[in-house]
């Protein structure tokens, strides 16, 4: 694997689900240990796209690589090596209330028998330091806990394996922008320490440019743009720029009206 290979390509992915084609040939390679965040309108695909390179949703067509393999028609005991090596952040936290969260924390270690009983508690003090929260939170049940702690947890268990790709879904929603912002700030630290490729999917103009080094927008199931996120809303293309800026007027709302 030469060290252009990109650590995610997708190519001329296509999925419909009825008459709908949502995905209509997405091409976008994601650079190893580089953050990319996908930008599009609701609907527009982005979590369909996610759940293929997961390999949740089997593509109609199209090729899904990591690390110049393709992942896209795997068995399931080959895909479950893949996604070992995946952490995700889901958007409301998806933590196990009925487990204390220093089990969720090493929820997949556990599950793995990647560590014993007696280990997971001190790596879930030693994960949940690293995003800032003392290891008594440890011995809470998720119920417990604020939106912005049940998020430090959920990064706290994405990162807990040591994963060399990790997903955000949303990270940010529902948060005061504030704690929006410690939650960015968190992200980059643990990506940049796991030396991780990042990919996350957000609405948040602030914590794209905050999290993301490349951005992407999808379109009408392509992806119409890619360029710096700490450009965004000021790209030159007018439909991610209406995007970023939040405006009514647009081409995106020209589309719209027709
Ligand atoms: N399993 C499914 N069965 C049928 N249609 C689906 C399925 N999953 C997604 N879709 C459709 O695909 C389209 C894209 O959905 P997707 O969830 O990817 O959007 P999104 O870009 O993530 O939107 P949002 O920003 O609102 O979360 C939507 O029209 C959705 O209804």
């Amino acid at each position: 694997m030469s060290q252009d290979t990109p650590k995610i390509r997708l190519k001329g992915l296509r999925k419909a689900f009825g008459p709908k084609q949502v995905l209509d040939g997405v091409d976008l390679d994601i650079r190893a240990g580089h953050s990319m965040v996908i930008l599009g309108g609701s609907g527009s695909g982005k979590s369909v796209t996610l759940k293929c390179i997961l390999g949740l949703i089997p593509p109609d067509e199209g090729l899904i690589e990591i690390d110049g393999r393709d992942v896209s028609r795997l068995s399931r005991a080959e895909r479950e090596a893949v996604n070992d090596r995946i952490g995700m952040l889901f958007q409301n936290g998806a933590l196990f209330d009925s487990l204390p969260v220093w089990e969720n924390v090493c929820f997949k270690l556990l599950a793995q028998r990647r560590i014993s009983r007696a280990k997971a508690r001190d790596k879930a003090a030693e994960v949940l330091a690293q995003v800032g929260l003392a290891s008594s939170v440890g011995d809470l049940s998720p119920a417990e806990l604020s939106g912005g702690m049940q998020k430090r947890v959920g990064l706290a268990r994405a990162i807990a394996a040591e994963p060399d790709i990790i997903f955000f879904d949303e990270p940010t929603t529902g948060l005061d922008p504030i704690m929006g912002a410690v939650i960015d700030g968190l992200i980059v630290d643990c990506v940049k320490r796991l030396g991780a490729t990042a990919v996350s999917i957000t609405h948040d103009m602030a914590s794209a440019r905050r999290i993301g080094d490349d951005a992407a927008m999808i379109h009408r199931g392509q992806i119409i743009w890619r360029g710096a996120a700490a450009s965004l809303g000021e790209t030159g293309n007018a439909m991610v720029d209406q995007f970023a800026r939040g405006e009514r007027e647009g081409p995106i709302q020209m589309e719209l009206r027709k």
